[in-house]
């Protein structure tokens, strides 16, 4: 059974077609990535996805669940979101901000322990930025932000991993730890699937892509199908020089 399906999805875009139902079955070890261009709905897709925006028709299922029969703390237990802008309405630290990870775990009168402060202090330090715990977290760069964001996920630590552009201001050594993270993640049972620009790093590092088009129809499956350049090109109305280095495939957009 898929920790995180879809029956006959249809996401909700004001004023779009229905364009493809969305079947989706996505289990544990899986690296999901969504692909398509600016306003094809990749954010709309996950935040419907972890039940912040209702679908136009179908269902998303957690572990065989509807997710409208769940609680909102349950599905916290279960899957966890890292969005693509955020704003941070109170002036928080990193290591308060990575706590927020435990609240699902804890009752609202319990405080953290030491066990939830081991994680988090373990998530910080595997995004690089526990050197900056005692922070607050409107004076970090942008990049910085992303990685404690990325680490609140990780010390949450759900079974599904829904990240809306998670490389987003990162650095290209940290493109690379975090994409190499959330293989491991997967490696170790975690289901993860997120949106992505960079077809290259979609192809070195998901299992599995969605193809997201902006009228709205989509095509899915194992990565080594779905990435060919004729649909690429097609998807992004760009056309592509595909190259083969050390046996993999990079994309670099011709002009
Ligand atoms: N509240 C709304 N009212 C009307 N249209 C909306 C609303 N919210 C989103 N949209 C539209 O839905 C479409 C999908 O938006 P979405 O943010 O999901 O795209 P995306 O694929 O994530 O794009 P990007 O790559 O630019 O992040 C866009 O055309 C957007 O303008």
């Amino acid at each position: 059974m898929s920790v995180l399906g879809t029956r006959e999805l249809i996401i909700n875009i004001p004023g779009r077609p229905d364009g493809s139902a969305l079947d989706l079955s996505i289990e544990p070890g899986q690296v999901w990535g969504v692909l398509g261009p600016n306003g094809a709905g990749k954010t709309t897709l996950i935040h419907t996805l972890a039940g912040l925006l209702p679908a136009r028709a179908g269902q998303v299922m957690l572990n065989g669940t509807s997710l409208k029969e769940l609680k909102r703390r349950e599905i916290a237990r279960q899957l966890g979101l890292v969005f693509q802008e955020r704003q941070d309405s109170f002036p928080a630290t990193v290591m308060e901000t990575a706590l927020i990870g435990r609240h699902p775990w804890l009752s609202p009168w319990e405080h953290e322990q030491g066990e939830d402060q081991a994680r988090a202090n373990q998530a910080l330090a595997a995004l690089d930025v526990a050197q900056l715990s005692e922070r607050l977290l409107n004076t970090l760069s942008g990049g910085e932000r992303q990685r404690v964001a990325i680490a609140t996920l990780m010390t949450q630590n759900p079974e599904i991993w829904l990240l809306d552009e998670p490389t987003n201001h990162l650095d290209l050594h940290h493109q690379v730890k975090v994409m190499s993270l959330l293989r491991d993640q997967a490696s170790a049972g975690k289901a993860v699937f997120l949106c992505v620009h960079d077809l290259n790093l979609a192809a070195r590092w998901c299992s599995h892509v969605l193809l997201l088009y902006t009228s709205g129809d989509a095509c899915w499956g194992p990565v080594e199908n779905m990435l060919v350049p004729d649909a690429l090109e097609k998807l992004y109305n760009q056309r592509l020089t595909t190259v083969e280095v050390d046996g993999s495939l990079l994309f670099v957009p011709t002009v």
